[in-house]
Protein backbone atom coordinates (compact mmCIF):
# COMPACT_ATOMS: atom_id res chain seq x y z
CA UNK A 1 0.00 0.00 0.00
CA UNK A 2 1.15 3.42 -0.80
CA UNK A 3 1.55 5.86 2.05
CA UNK A 4 -1.08 8.79 2.15
CA UNK A 5 1.81 11.06 1.20
CA UNK A 6 0.22 10.17 -2.30
CA UNK A 7 -2.11 13.69 -2.09
CA UNK A 8 -1.97 15.96 0.73
CA UNK A 9 -5.96 16.40 0.31
CA UNK A 10 -7.91 14.46 2.59
CA UNK A 11 -11.95 14.18 2.04
CA UNK A 12 -14.58 14.01 4.75
CA UNK A 13 -16.65 10.63 3.45
CA UNK A 14 -15.76 8.66 0.31
CA UNK A 15 -18.05 6.23 -0.99
CA UNK A 16 -16.60 3.09 -2.50
CA UNK A 17 -19.25 0.83 -4.20
CA UNK A 18 -18.53 -2.79 -5.33
CA UNK A 19 -16.63 -2.76 -1.92
CA UNK A 20 -16.96 -6.50 -1.51
CA UNK A 21 -15.41 -7.50 -5.12
CA UNK A 22 -12.36 -7.84 -5.96
CA UNK A 23 -10.69 -4.21 -7.20
CA UNK A 24 -13.14 -3.18 -3.61
CA UNK A 25 -11.74 -4.94 -1.02
CA UNK A 26 -7.86 -3.40 -2.30
CA UNK A 27 -8.94 -0.27 -3.02
CA UNK A 28 -10.46 0.09 0.64
CA UNK A 29 -7.70 0.45 3.03
CA UNK A 30 -6.02 2.27 0.50
CA UNK A 31 -9.16 4.80 0.72
CA UNK A 32 -9.66 5.10 3.88
CA UNK A 33 -6.09 6.41 4.35
CA UNK A 34 -7.14 9.72 2.76
CA UNK A 35 -10.93 10.33 3.95
CA UNK A 36 -12.09 10.73 7.75
CA UNK A 37 -14.82 8.29 7.20
CA UNK A 38 -15.22 5.44 4.04
CA UNK A 39 -18.84 4.42 3.32
CA UNK A 40 -18.78 1.06 1.95
CA UNK A 41 -21.79 -0.12 -0.46
CA UNK A 42 -22.52 -3.50 -1.98
CA UNK A 43 -25.32 -6.08 -2.92
CA UNK A 44 -23.10 -8.70 -1.36
CA UNK A 45 -22.19 -8.91 2.52
CA UNK A 46 -18.76 -6.98 3.20
CA UNK A 47 -16.62 -7.58 5.88
CA UNK A 48 -17.11 -5.87 9.12
CA UNK A 49 -17.28 -2.30 9.10
CA UNK A 50 -14.08 -0.80 10.70
CA UNK A 51 -12.93 2.46 13.04
CA UNK A 52 -13.88 5.35 10.29
CA UNK A 53 -15.70 3.26 7.64
CA UNK A 54 -19.57 2.54 7.63
CA UNK A 55 -20.95 -0.73 5.25
CA UNK A 56 -24.46 -0.17 3.77
CA UNK A 57 -25.64 -3.81 2.00
CA UNK A 58 -27.51 -2.51 -1.53
CA UNK A 59 -28.48 -2.82 -4.68
CA UNK A 60 -27.63 -0.72 -7.40
CA UNK A 61 -31.04 -0.80 -8.97
CA UNK A 62 -33.41 0.19 -6.10
CA UNK A 63 -33.72 3.89 -6.49
CA UNK A 64 -34.51 4.26 -2.94
CA UNK A 65 -31.58 2.82 -1.28
CA UNK A 66 -29.28 4.42 -3.48
CA UNK A 67 -30.85 7.78 -2.63
CA UNK A 68 -30.06 7.19 1.09
CA UNK A 69 -26.44 5.29 0.12
CA UNK A 70 -25.15 8.95 -1.46
CA UNK A 71 -26.80 11.26 1.80
CA UNK A 72 -23.48 13.05 3.81
CA UNK A 73 -21.05 11.90 0.16
CA UNK A 74 -18.10 13.92 -0.68
CA UNK A 75 -16.87 11.90 -3.05
CA UNK A 76 -17.58 8.66 -5.07
CA UNK A 77 -15.55 5.94 -5.83
CA UNK A 78 -17.98 3.44 -8.15
CA UNK A 79 -17.09 0.28 -8.63
CA UNK A 80 -20.61 -1.46 -7.98
CA UNK A 81 -21.92 -3.78 -10.75
CA UNK A 82 -21.41 -6.39 -13.71
CA UNK A 83 -17.70 -6.55 -14.65
CA UNK A 84 -17.55 -9.34 -17.24
CA UNK A 85 -19.71 -10.32 -19.91
CA UNK A 86 -23.25 -11.31 -18.71
CA UNK A 87 -26.68 -11.69 -19.01
CA UNK A 88 -28.41 -8.17 -20.92
CA UNK A 89 -30.89 -8.18 -18.06
CA UNK A 90 -28.25 -8.44 -15.42
CA UNK A 91 -25.92 -6.25 -17.43
CA UNK A 92 -28.95 -3.27 -17.75
CA UNK A 93 -29.99 -3.60 -14.21
CA UNK A 94 -26.68 -3.06 -12.45
CA UNK A 95 -24.95 -1.03 -15.04
CA UNK A 96 -27.77 1.32 -16.92
CA UNK A 97 -30.57 1.19 -13.98
CA UNK A 98 -27.54 1.61 -11.38
CA UNK A 99 -25.95 4.18 -12.91
CA UNK A 100 -28.75 6.31 -13.53
CA UNK A 101 -29.78 5.68 -10.07
CA UNK A 102 -26.29 6.49 -8.30
CA UNK A 103 -25.68 9.50 -10.56
CA UNK A 104 -29.24 11.66 -10.04
CA UNK A 105 -28.61 10.29 -6.19
CA UNK A 106 -24.89 11.89 -6.57
CA UNK A 107 -26.84 15.37 -7.82
CA UNK A 108 -29.63 15.52 -5.19
CA UNK A 109 -26.93 15.37 -2.72
CA UNK A 110 -24.57 17.96 -4.14
CA UNK A 111 -21.85 15.51 -4.83
CA UNK A 112 -18.79 17.03 -6.49
CA UNK A 113 -16.87 14.15 -8.36
CA UNK A 114 -17.44 10.49 -9.33
CA UNK A 115 -14.24 8.22 -10.24
CA UNK A 116 -15.87 5.52 -12.24
CA UNK A 117 -14.64 2.34 -12.95
CA UNK A 118 -15.12 2.24 -16.84
CA UNK A 119 -13.44 -0.13 -18.99
CA UNK A 120 -11.15 -1.35 -21.94
CA UNK A 121 -13.95 -2.75 -23.66
CA UNK A 122 -15.62 0.64 -24.27
CA UNK A 123 -13.28 0.13 -26.71
CA UNK A 124 -12.19 -3.70 -27.45
CA UNK A 125 -12.84 -3.81 -31.34
CA UNK A 126 -9.98 -1.69 -32.11
CA UNK A 127 -7.26 -3.86 -32.97
CA UNK A 128 -4.15 -4.64 -30.92
CA UNK A 129 -2.00 -2.95 -33.54
CA UNK A 130 -3.40 0.52 -33.25
CA UNK A 131 -2.62 3.04 -30.41
CA UNK A 132 -5.89 4.58 -29.33
CA UNK A 133 -6.55 7.47 -27.28
CA UNK A 134 -9.77 8.72 -24.92
CA UNK A 135 -10.55 10.71 -27.94
CA UNK A 136 -11.15 7.80 -30.03
CA UNK A 137 -14.73 6.47 -30.67
CA UNK A 138 -16.06 3.88 -28.48
CA UNK A 139 -16.24 0.74 -30.29
CA UNK A 140 -17.71 -1.30 -27.72
CA UNK A 141 -16.65 -5.13 -27.40
CA UNK A 142 -20.16 -6.23 -25.97
CA UNK A 143 -23.11 -5.92 -24.02
CA UNK A 144 -20.87 -5.19 -20.96
CA UNK A 145 -18.68 -2.79 -22.83
CA UNK A 146 -21.88 -0.91 -24.13
CA UNK A 147 -22.89 -0.19 -20.63
CA UNK A 148 -19.37 1.32 -20.18
CA UNK A 149 -20.43 3.58 -22.81
CA UNK A 150 -23.48 4.67 -21.56
CA UNK A 151 -22.20 5.11 -18.11
CA UNK A 152 -19.39 7.71 -19.95
CA UNK A 153 -22.06 9.16 -21.71
CA UNK A 154 -24.25 10.01 -18.66
CA UNK A 155 -21.55 11.32 -16.76
CA UNK A 156 -21.00 13.96 -19.71
CA UNK A 157 -24.51 14.39 -19.22
CA UNK A 158 -24.00 14.96 -15.64
CA UNK A 159 -21.46 17.31 -15.94
CA UNK A 160 -22.78 19.30 -19.03
CA UNK A 161 -26.24 19.77 -17.36
CA UNK A 162 -25.63 19.56 -13.57
CA UNK A 163 -21.19 20.72 -13.14
CA UNK A 164 -21.44 17.01 -11.58
CA UNK A 165 -17.82 15.81 -11.97
CA UNK A 166 -16.92 12.85 -13.60
CA UNK A 167 -13.61 10.85 -14.04
CA UNK A 168 -14.12 7.64 -16.27
CA UNK A 169 -11.14 5.20 -15.93
CA UNK A 170 -10.77 3.15 -18.78
CA UNK A 171 -9.61 0.07 -16.49
CA UNK A 172 -7.35 -1.90 -18.44
CA UNK A 173 -7.02 -5.33 -16.36
CA UNK A 174 -6.23 -4.32 -12.54
CA UNK A 175 -4.78 -7.83 -11.22
CA UNK A 176 -2.09 -8.54 -8.89
CA UNK A 177 -0.37 -10.24 -12.00
CA UNK A 178 -1.19 -10.25 -15.94
CA UNK A 179 -2.21 -13.53 -16.27
CA UNK A 180 -1.53 -14.16 -20.19
CA UNK A 181 0.04 -12.15 -23.07
CA UNK A 182 -2.87 -9.82 -23.59
CA UNK A 183 -2.53 -8.26 -20.28
CA UNK A 184 1.08 -7.40 -20.73
CA UNK A 185 -0.41 -4.96 -22.30
CA UNK A 186 -2.78 -4.22 -20.69
CA UNK A 187 -2.23 -4.81 -16.81
CA UNK A 188 -2.69 -1.95 -14.04
CA UNK A 189 -1.10 -3.09 -10.19
CA UNK A 190 -3.03 -2.18 -7.48
CA UNK A 191 -0.46 0.65 -6.47
CA UNK A 192 -0.72 2.24 -9.78
CA UNK A 193 -4.52 1.99 -9.54
CA UNK A 194 -4.24 3.62 -6.05
CA UNK A 195 -2.03 6.37 -7.65
CA UNK A 196 -4.64 6.85 -10.77
CA UNK A 197 -7.62 6.88 -8.36
CA UNK A 198 -6.14 9.66 -6.30
CA UNK A 199 -5.15 11.47 -9.10
CA UNK A 200 -8.92 11.30 -10.36
CA UNK A 201 -9.75 12.32 -6.68
CA UNK A 202 -7.30 15.56 -6.32
CA UNK A 203 -6.73 16.45 -9.64
CA UNK A 204 -7.96 20.14 -8.93
CA UNK A 205 -10.37 20.37 -12.46
CA UNK A 206 -11.39 17.65 -14.40
CA UNK A 207 -14.92 18.36 -15.73
CA UNK A 208 -15.99 15.10 -17.42
CA UNK A 209 -12.30 13.13 -18.18
CA UNK A 210 -11.67 9.60 -19.81
CA UNK A 211 -8.42 8.06 -18.87
CA UNK A 212 -7.07 4.30 -19.61
CA UNK A 213 -5.96 2.76 -16.48
CA UNK A 214 -2.42 0.97 -16.91
CA UNK A 215 1.18 0.47 -15.75
CA UNK A 216 3.63 2.20 -17.50
CA UNK A 217 4.37 -1.25 -19.60
CA UNK A 218 6.55 -1.77 -22.67
CA UNK A 219 4.01 -2.66 -24.87
CA UNK A 220 0.44 -0.59 -24.87
CA UNK A 221 -2.45 0.29 -27.22
CA UNK A 222 -3.66 3.12 -25.05
CA UNK A 223 -2.75 7.00 -24.99
CA UNK A 224 -3.38 8.93 -22.40
CA UNK A 225 -2.04 12.30 -23.75
CA UNK A 226 -5.50 13.92 -23.63
CA UNK A 227 -5.56 12.83 -20.06
CA UNK A 228 -2.02 14.71 -18.38
CA UNK A 229 -3.54 16.94 -16.07
CA UNK A 230 -5.05 14.17 -13.92
CA UNK A 231 -1.20 14.19 -13.42
CA UNK A 232 -1.15 10.01 -13.21
CA UNK A 233 2.62 8.40 -13.51
CA UNK A 234 2.47 5.11 -13.14
CA UNK A 235 5.22 3.54 -11.20
CA UNK A 236 4.95 0.06 -12.23
CA UNK A 237 5.72 -2.22 -15.37
CA UNK A 238 4.42 -5.92 -16.82
CA UNK A 239 7.53 -6.19 -18.22
CA UNK A 240 8.88 -8.06 -14.89
CA UNK A 241 6.10 -10.59 -15.70
CA UNK A 242 6.49 -11.03 -19.39
CA UNK A 243 9.39 -13.79 -19.79
CA UNK A 244 7.06 -16.12 -17.35
CA UNK A 245 3.91 -14.86 -18.96
CA UNK A 246 5.41 -15.90 -22.74
CA UNK A 247 6.57 -19.31 -21.11
CA UNK A 248 3.48 -20.32 -20.26
CA UNK A 249 1.67 -18.74 -23.86
CA UNK A 250 4.72 -19.22 -25.99
CA UNK A 251 2.17 -19.72 -29.38
CA UNK A 252 -1.03 -17.28 -30.26
CA UNK A 253 -3.49 -18.32 -32.94
CA UNK A 254 -2.90 -14.91 -35.08
CA UNK A 255 -6.64 -16.00 -36.97
CA UNK A 256 -8.22 -15.74 -33.30
CA UNK A 257 -10.38 -12.30 -33.15
CA UNK A 258 -9.35 -12.32 -29.19
CA UNK A 259 -5.70 -11.96 -30.59
CA UNK A 260 -6.03 -9.44 -32.94
CA UNK A 261 -8.85 -7.06 -30.74
CA UNK A 262 -7.74 -5.32 -27.93
CA UNK A 263 -10.52 -6.65 -25.91
CA UNK A 264 -9.49 -10.07 -25.94
CA UNK A 265 -11.50 -12.95 -25.08
CA UNK A 266 -14.88 -10.71 -24.51
CA UNK A 267 -15.09 -10.06 -28.34
CA UNK A 268 -16.17 -13.54 -28.72
CA UNK A 269 -18.27 -13.81 -25.78
CA UNK A 270 -22.28 -13.36 -25.17
CA UNK A 271 -24.56 -12.09 -26.12
CA UNK A 272 -26.09 -13.39 -23.59
CA UNK A 273 -30.16 -13.25 -22.42
CA UNK A 274 -32.15 -14.36 -19.85
CA UNK A 275 -34.25 -17.69 -20.30
CA UNK A 276 -37.64 -16.96 -21.11
N1 LIG B 1 -10.56 -5.67 -12.36
C1 LIG B 1 -10.36 -5.23 -13.59
O1 LIG B 1 -9.37 -5.56 -14.24
C2 LIG B 1 -11.34 -4.28 -14.23
C3 LIG B 1 -11.11 -3.86 -15.54
C4 LIG B 1 -12.00 -2.96 -16.13
C5 LIG B 1 -13.07 -2.47 -15.41
N2 LIG B 1 -13.27 -2.90 -14.14
C6 LIG B 1 -14.44 -2.38 -13.43
O2 LIG B 1 -14.05 -2.08 -12.10
C7 LIG B 1 -15.10 -2.41 -11.21
C8 LIG B 1 -14.59 -3.38 -10.16
O3 LIG B 1 -14.10 -4.53 -10.81
P1 LIG B 1 -13.85 -5.90 -10.01
O4 LIG B 1 -12.82 -6.64 -10.77
O5 LIG B 1 -13.62 -5.61 -8.57
O6 LIG B 1 -15.26 -6.60 -10.22
P2 LIG B 1 -16.08 -7.52 -9.20
O7 LIG B 1 -17.10 -8.23 -10.01
O8 LIG B 1 -15.14 -8.35 -8.37
O9 LIG B 1 -16.78 -6.46 -8.25
C9 LIG B 1 -17.97 -5.79 -8.58
C10 LIG B 1 -18.83 -5.69 -7.35
O10 LIG B 1 -20.05 -5.04 -7.72
C11 LIG B 1 -21.10 -5.68 -7.02
N3 LIG B 1 -22.36 -5.54 -7.74
C12 LIG B 1 -22.72 -6.13 -8.91
N4 LIG B 1 -23.99 -5.81 -9.23
C13 LIG B 1 -24.45 -5.00 -8.24
C14 LIG B 1 -25.68 -4.35 -7.99
N5 LIG B 1 -26.72 -4.48 -8.83
N6 LIG B 1 -25.80 -3.62 -6.87
C15 LIG B 1 -24.76 -3.48 -6.01
N7 LIG B 1 -23.56 -4.09 -6.18
C16 LIG B 1 -23.42 -4.83 -7.29
C17 LIG B 1 -20.70 -7.14 -6.93
O11 LIG B 1 -21.36 -7.80 -5.85
C18 LIG B 1 -19.19 -7.06 -6.75
O12 LIG B 1 -18.82 -7.12 -5.39
C19 LIG B 1 -16.24 -2.97 -12.06
O13 LIG B 1 -17.16 -1.93 -12.32
C20 LIG B 1 -15.55 -3.40 -13.33
O14 LIG B 1 -16.44 -3.32 -14.45
C21 LIG B 1 -12.45 -3.80 -13.54
O1 LIG C 1 -9.94 -6.61 -20.06
C1 LIG C 1 -9.67 -7.10 -18.96
O2 LIG C 1 -8.65 -7.78 -18.76
C2 LIG C 1 -10.63 -6.88 -17.80
O3 LIG C 1 -11.64 -5.99 -18.20
C3 LIG C 1 -12.53 -5.64 -17.18
O4 LIG C 1 -13.52 -4.76 -17.70
C4 LIG C 1 -13.21 -6.84 -16.59
O5 LIG C 1 -13.94 -6.43 -15.43
C5 LIG C 1 -12.19 -7.89 -16.18
O6 LIG C 1 -12.86 -9.07 -15.76
C6 LIG C 1 -11.26 -8.18 -17.33
O7 LIG C 1 -10.24 -9.09 -16.95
Amino acid sequence: MLSSSVSPIRFGRILLTGAAGHLGREMRPRLKACCDRLRLSDREPMAPAADGEEAVVADLADRAAVLALLEGVDAVVHLGGVSTEQSWERIAAANIHGAVNLYEAARRHGVRRIVFASSNHVTGFYRQDQVISPRDPARPDGFYGLSKAFGEDLAQLYWDRFGLETVSVRIGSAFAAPKDRRMLATWMSFDDTERLFMAALTAPVVGHSIVYGLSDNATAWWDNTPARHLGYRPQDSSEVFRAEVEARQPVLDREDPAVIHQGGAFVRTGPFFEEA
